[in-house]
């Protein structure tokens, strides 16, 4: 049987003072993968002061903690690994900087990215923009064709990006997305980020319920 599909969090662009309290409160509230700090804005030092204060947070509850965009910062500040896009560096160097540790590769809406991807040594791929979102401006689009197709032809787990929340994903989980990565889901939930994890949560198990 396939391993049930999972949250991924996403920290948001701006963070609040409070934000450890948060991010815990979050964790706690239920099952989350992993955390990934993007940060597009901060300067090189407030991302490292970020990693410093936040990762003992996530993995201090077995959440791993992947940093966006640089590889060599993400291994040597011990973070769990770190998420590339096709502009974030030569990817077959970011896995020889993260041996040991987790490697994502965006893909878009593209096959041939992602069967690159899985040939640089990607730990998973990540598809999207699925739905429309407000955290970032998004050029590319993917359907959950590309989720039946990757989860059947490839072992690689495949991540789901972009407006997805707790009313949209149910057809993601359907598809065959190992994980769905959301950021406004959470961080935007009117009654706070625990009760946007909980949402999630309860729609992914509903999802794979109905399977
Ligand atoms: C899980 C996940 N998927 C996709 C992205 C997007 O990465 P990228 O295309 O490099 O864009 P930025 O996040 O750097 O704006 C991601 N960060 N995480
Ligand atoms: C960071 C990111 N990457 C995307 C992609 O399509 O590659 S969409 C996106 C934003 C995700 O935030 P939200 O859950 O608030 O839509
Ligand atoms: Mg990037």
């Amino acid at each position: 049987m396939d391993a049930p599909c999972r949250l991924y969090l996403i920290t948001p662009p701006i963070l609040p003072p409070d934000f450890p309290d948060r991010l815990a409160a979050a964790l706690d509230a239920g099952d989350v993968a992993c955390l990934q700090l993007r940060l597009k804005e901060a300067p090189p030092d407030a991302v490292r002061r970020a990693v410093e204060a936040l990762m003992p947070i996530a993995q201090a509850r077995d959440v791993a903690f992947l940093l966006n965009d640089d590889a060599a910062l993400a291994a040597e500040l011990g973070c769990d690994g770190a998420h590339l896009g096709q502009e974030d560096g030569d990817h077959a160097e970011g896995r020889r900087l993260l041996e040991g540790r987790i490697l994502g590769i965006t893909c878009h809406d593209s096959r041939h990215l992602a069967m690159l991807a899985g040939e640089a040594g990607a730990d998973y791929v990540a598809f999207g923009a699925f739905f429309p979102t407000t955290t970032k401006e998004a050029r590319h689009r993917a359907g959950t064709d590309l989720l039946e197709w990757w989860s059947e032809m490839f072992e690689i787990p495949c991540v789901a990006i972009g407006g997805i929340t707790a009313a949209n994903c149910a057809p993601l989980v359907r598809a065959g997305a190992d994980f769905l990565a959301v950021v406004g889901a959470v961080w935007n939930h009117p009654e706070g980020p625990a009760a946007g994890v909980r949402a999630m949560q309860r729609a992914i198990a509903e999802a794979g319920d109905a399977a």
